[in-house]
């Protein structure tokens, strides 16, 4: 990383990054007496390749969950694009232009790919039932623009072959890839990732990596990812933040948090004081 200003900075591959788009401010989560999250701060720059790492029961997934909206902190403030954000519902965030995947796929089992991407474009989708009565046009454009975004999703994440099999008869690799499809169809300015590489073999993992990283060049789409898999996020990833306990142990580049001796002990189990 060169040159990190309130503007932006340059990559070691020469990608340039902008200003902050989102920023965590000392937050803490707690479920009764579990602390999962305490007093972390990070940020997330327009265009970077943002990762979340940790052992397991890190906290990363109720860091994801605060980011979405599903999860409220007792403590701390979330800036968006520049605005402190009220606690907000899930689908309010969405409207706001934050997708995300699941861990365990969300996806509906027996629609076709097609109709799983389709579903979402329902952000976009402005004419309500009574509109589409009185102008049907408006209604038909719409659907026509919904259409040419998923089909250049498709194309793009190489689904076409699938596009009219139903979900449930895929293997796990791809259902992940529509997944990843549907929160593209979004169009959205920060996507959300969870754990995208779970479950996956070598051949899955290196193809879902390859995806990440051409959705961010293409698109300039954010992206902001968790993962508890160190060694998958380090070629992907331009910072990362590391959890442990709860904690922000680390926070940099990779080769930054991987010389980083509170990283390498929570990695490796050493007892913490
Ligand atoms: N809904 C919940 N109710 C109670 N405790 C929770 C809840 N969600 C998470 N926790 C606790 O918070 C801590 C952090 O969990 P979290 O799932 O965020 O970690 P993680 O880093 O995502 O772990 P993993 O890699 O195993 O998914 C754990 O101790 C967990 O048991």
């Amino acid at each position: 990383m060169k040159d990190m200003t309130p503007e932006g900075y340059t990559t070691e591959d020469g990608r340039k990054i902008g200003g902050v788009v989102m920023e965590m401010k000392n937050i803490s989560l707690r479920f009764g007496g579990v602390v999962a999250i305490k007093d972390i701060s990070f940020d997330i720059r327009q265009g970077e390749i943002r990762a979340i790492i940790g052992p397991n029961g890190a906290g990363k997934s109720s860091m994801l969950n605060v980011i979405s909206g599903f999860y409220h902190p007792q403590e701390g403030e979330i800036w968006y694009q520049g605005k402190l954000r009220p606690p907000m519902k899930p689908y309010e965030v969405a409207q706001q232009g934050i997708a995300r995947t699941f861990q365990n796929i969300a996806l509906f089992e027996g629609m076709t790919v097609l109709d799983n991407v389709m579903t979402g474009r329902i952000r976009q989708m402005k004419a309500g039932l009574f509109a589409q009565a009185i102008w049907k046009g408006k209604a038909e454009r719409e659907e026509v623009e919904n259409r040419a975004v998923v089909e250049k999703v498709i194309d793009f994440l190489e689904i076409q072959h699938i596009r009219k099999t139903p979900v449930s008869r895929l293997p796990y690799g791809l259902k992940k890839r529509v997944e990843l499809a549907r929160a593209l169809a979004a169009e959205p300015s920060i996507l959300l990732l969870d754990e995208p590489m779970a479950g996956m073999n070598v051949e899955e993992k290196e193809d879902m990596s390859r995806f990440i990283l051409d959705v961010n060049d293409e698109f300039g789409t954010t992206i902001a990812l968790i993962e508890h898999d160190m060694g998958v996020v380090m070629d992907l990833s331009d910072r990362v933040v590391v959890m442990d306990y709860g904690r922000k142990i680390g926070d940099g580049t990779p080769d930054e948090v991987r010389n980083n001796q509170d990283v390498i002990d929570a990695y490796l189990g050493v007892a913490h004081d």
